[in-house]
């Protein structure tokens, strides 16, 4: 079609293509290179590398972007609808393992998008994602035009340990609303093959529970004087779990020999938090708020450990620096699987970025436990790990000024250098929530989080589980347990084995 001059758009356009609207579905690449929306069909920037003679873009400085395409191909990617962080281009296997193999060079459309930062110049994006119906089984959906922030770039070492150019964008106010969401499932959004497989043995009355238990804590006798029928039965269902072998709890409970730090000094903001210069919790996150308000708040990308508004902090509960302490807000299912025992779901659709639910237990000392590799419902609290690479660990995005003072305070700097064992665990075998049910994946769709919301001691921070991925209902809940292999060793000092049945493409085919 271009060479015979068959495309609609021969040039290429900056900004909104007259015809093409928000939500708009192209079934292939070739598609949109044919209406001029993205017009390289393997390269995910389209850019421009010199001006035309007329243009209002004479006197810019170019390459300049015109389009990206967003499809699941780069693992660094990440983001939610409003705001996206985009990796660069190039040096990328994508027809084998889609993995950085070096480092990326600032030409081409990375040289671009920079320069789009530089002079402000907004950028058609484009999302993929995966479609049954489509003859390329893709779908790829315009998402309106964005703009690279104006601190939006920088360089970091990839997923992969390549270095790998990153671009914040944001959409631009007063186009019209994202489509995309709800209708198709996204690229990674497989549903899992244990919703044919079993029917279920249900109970999703977690979230029931979850909030029933709030209630009872934060209100009074008068209150629960006013508890309808239907609180009641699940009061006598709570009872009835409190029988079983564990008991439900929604808050961590934390061992005798323990002892949680004092609160950290909070905020000076009143309400909600708005003003990231202004908020000293802000600035724990390295400058920004780790939230974006949509959804009631998704995080916006992985982190070392994120830092939320806490008990002397000025602002109130409905602040979005306190997004996961705000308790479950998808009605979660339990259910029975064939080879992993129980699992969970979501009965609601969840947008990647939003919390899903704290691992909640008994907050105890490592070595105290009498037989950690025997205890299926032990979770190490290893943020340090994360925060220093150690072991393997891959580092998060995004800068957080941890204040050593109270780390170093406690912990010895010699155990520091010498890449320390977890110190705290939260045991979940006799008392937990719906968090321990969730079973492991190598390619999970949530991912664990470190949250410091009253103290600001690495060791013991909370463990929150989020959306890695815009997950569909009923699709399985997992995260990556993270075990080395041959790392777990048995009672009788042998190294133990655990096969794996995540039944996914990229399976390590063992737990540990
Ligand atoms: C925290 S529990 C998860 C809930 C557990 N399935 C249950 O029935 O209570 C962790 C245990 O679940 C099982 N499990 C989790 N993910 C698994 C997987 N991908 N393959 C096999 N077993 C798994 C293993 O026995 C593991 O020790």
């Amino acid at each position: 079609m271009l060479n015979k001059n068959e495309v609609l758009c021969h040039e290429r356009y900056f900004g909104d293509l007259p015809g093409i609207e928000v939500g708009h579905r192209f079934y292939s690449r070739a598609e949109m290179v044919a209406v001029g929306l993205h017009k390289l069909l393997l390269k995910r920037i389209d850019y421009i590398g010199k001006p035309y003679v007329k243009s209002e873009y004479n006197g810019y400085t170019f390459p300049l972007a015109a389009a990206i395409v967003m499809s699941g191909q780069y693992e660094d990617d990440f983001g939610n609808r409003e705001e996206i962080v985009y990796t660069g281009e190039g040096e990328k296997d994508i027809p084998g393992k889609k993995r950085q193999f070096r480092d990326q060079v600032m030409r081409c459309g990375n040289l671009a998008l920079k320069n789009n930062k530089k002079q402000s110049v907004p950028v058609r994006v484009i999302r993929g994602h995966k479609c049954d119906d489509s003859y390329s089984k893709k779908v790829y959906i315009y998402d309106g035009l964005y703009k690279v922030k104006v601190t939006g770039y920088w360089d970091e070492k990839g997923v992969s340990g390549f270095k790998v150019f990153k671009y914040r964008l944001k959409r631009l106010r007063g186009q019209d609303n994202l489509t995309s969401q709800n209708q198709v499932h996204f690229v990674r959004g497989k549903v899992s093959r244990v919703q044919q497989e079993l029917p279920g043995y249900e109970c999703h009355i977690y979230m029931l529970l979850d909030r029933f238990l709030r209630c009872l804590c934060a209100r009074t006798y008068q209150m629960v004087k006013k508890i309808n029928a239907s609180l009641f039965l699940i009061f006598i269902i709570l009872l009835w779990l409190q029988q079983a072998s564990f008991k439900y709890i929604n808050s961590i409970k934390v061992a005798k020999n323990v002892s949680i730090p004092p609160d950290a000094p909070g905020c000076n903001c009143r309400g909600k938090c708005t003003n990231p210069r202004s908020c000293s919790c802000a600035q724990l996150n390295g400058g920004d708020f780790p939230y974006v308000s949509r959804d009631g708040g998704r995080l916006f990308e992985a982190k070392d450990v994120v830092f939320e508004c806490g008990p002397n902090c000025g602002c109130g509960p409905e602040c979005v620096n306190r997004t996961s302490q705000q308790g479950l807000k998808y009605q979660l299912e339990v259910y029975r699987t064939k080879e992993k025992g129980w699992a969970v779901r979501s009965l609601d659709f969840i947008p990647s970025g939003a919390p899903v639910c704290e691992y909640v237990g008994i907050l105890r000392k490592n070595d105290e436990l009498e037989d950690i590799s025997e205890n299926d419902y032990i979770f190490e609290i290893d943020c340090w790990h994360t925060m220093k690479g150690i072991g393997g660990r891959e580092r998060r995005l995004g800068d957080v000024s941890l204040p050593m003072s109270n780390l170093v305070d406690e912990v010895d700097e010699r155990t520091l250098e010498s890449e320390p064992e977890p110190e705290f665990c939260i045991d979940a075998s006799s008392f937990g929530n719906v968090a321990r049910f969730i079973n492991h994946s190598c390619d999970p769709n949530l991912f664990v989080q470190c949250i410091l919301s009253s103290h600001h001691d690495v060791r013991l921070a909370r463990i929150v589980l989020f959306a890695a991925d815009d997950i569909p209902r009923m699709q399985e809940l997992t995260y990556d347990y993270n075990y080395a292999i041959d790392s777990v060793i048995g009672p009788d000092g042998k190294t133990k084995q655990l096969p794996c049945f995540c039944g996914t493409s990229e399976c390590r085919k063992r737990l540990y």
